[in-house]
């Protein structure tokens, strides 16, 4: 994949990366594996902040078969300490030089178009905008590079406990708002083929909702666009099972749920039992072709 990807985007045509290159995502759901560089990310922050160990983590995420690495140099969580774009780049650009020999697709988690164009230059495929590409810096920037680009669906106000939109259809509501998003995409000269929709699991939304959005995550699809899911261990789960405070288990039921559902990309943290998860959801619906 990475060969079809460098031909695509040094070869002689210089053609269109993104749009004629076999995305994992298109043989099924892909798994993309979250690597915060992070001293506070609200559930590794501090695991992997040096290099080495980011790099090592990468490694076992391709052993256990990712098929994109998420690295993200500045938490999204209410309330996290900003960063630079000095210090969000001297935070990833190191790991992004070391994993993408790797052989799994990388994508950079991050809001601000500089450092999103160091990433692209240190070898990051994917970009993952929580903003939704709210930056027109960054609209030109996807645009030019012509690489594919995760658009979050988020509240224009801080994700806090205080701000809760009051939505009529929550999926029907960020479906609409998406679309907006993907218009405006499209009119800065990014080609759908590279929008890839995520919904925006608790980012401003209740409990409920976040479960409804993964309940009917293949509504999203009217989009046109693959549809990521990020439900991985955030604060719905807390709320199903209450005793052992334990996300993992809750994420790794979800996933399955949301990939025989459609999703086309899960975003998780623990990458064996989601890969698991994801096997099992394919298989059911295909035991017939896949198994003795
Ligand atoms: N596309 C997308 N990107 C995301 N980035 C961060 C988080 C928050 O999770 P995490 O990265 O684990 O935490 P932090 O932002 O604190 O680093 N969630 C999403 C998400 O749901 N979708």
């Amino acid at each position: 994949l990475r060969t079809q990807l460098d031909l695509y985007v040094d070869g002689p045509s210089g053609g269109h990366a993104a749009s004629s290159v076999d995305y994992p995502w298109s043989q099924g759901t892909a798994v993309m594996g979250i690597l915060n560089v992070t001293p506070d990310s609200f559930h590794d922050g501090g695991e992997h902040h040096d290099p080495d160990d980011a790099v090592e983590r990468a490694r076992e995420m391709v052993a256990a078969g990712v098929d994109i690495i998420d690295v993200g140099g500045e938490s999204t969580r209410p309330g996290a300490e900003p960063v630079s774009v000095e210090e969000e780049i001297d935070r990833i650009v190191p790991v992004l030089e070391a994993i993408t020999s790797l052989d799994a697709l990388v994508s950079v988690d991050t809001r601000k178009a500089a450092v999103a164009e160091a990433a692209l230059d240190a070898g990051a495929d994917i970009i993952n905008d929580v903003t939704g590409l709210d930056d027109p810096e960054m609209r030109f920037l996807v645009a030019e590079r012509d690489v594919p680009v995760v658009v979050m669906h988020s509240i224009d106000a801080p994700v806090d406990p205080d701000n809760v939109v009051e939505y009529d259809d929550v999926v029907g509501d960020v479906i609409a708002e998406l679309t907006e998003t993907v218009l405006r995409a499209e009119s800065a000269g990014i080609p759908r083929e590279n929008v890839i929709v995520d919904p925006g699991i608790g980012f401003g939304k209740r409990a409920a909702e976040s479960f409804e959005l993964l309940d009917r995550v293949d509504e999203f699809h009217a989009l046109g666009c693959p549809v990521l899911v990020g439900h991985s261990h955030k604060s719905m789960y807390g709320l199903v099972d209450r005793d052992s405070g334990e996300r993992g288990p809750a994420t790794v039921a979800a996933t399955a749920l949301a990939a025989d559902r459609g999703a086309d990309i899960v975003r998780v943290h623990d990458v064996p039992e989601n890969v698991a998860a994801v096997r099992v959801a394919h298989t059911m619906r295909n035991a017939g072709d896949e198994l003795p």
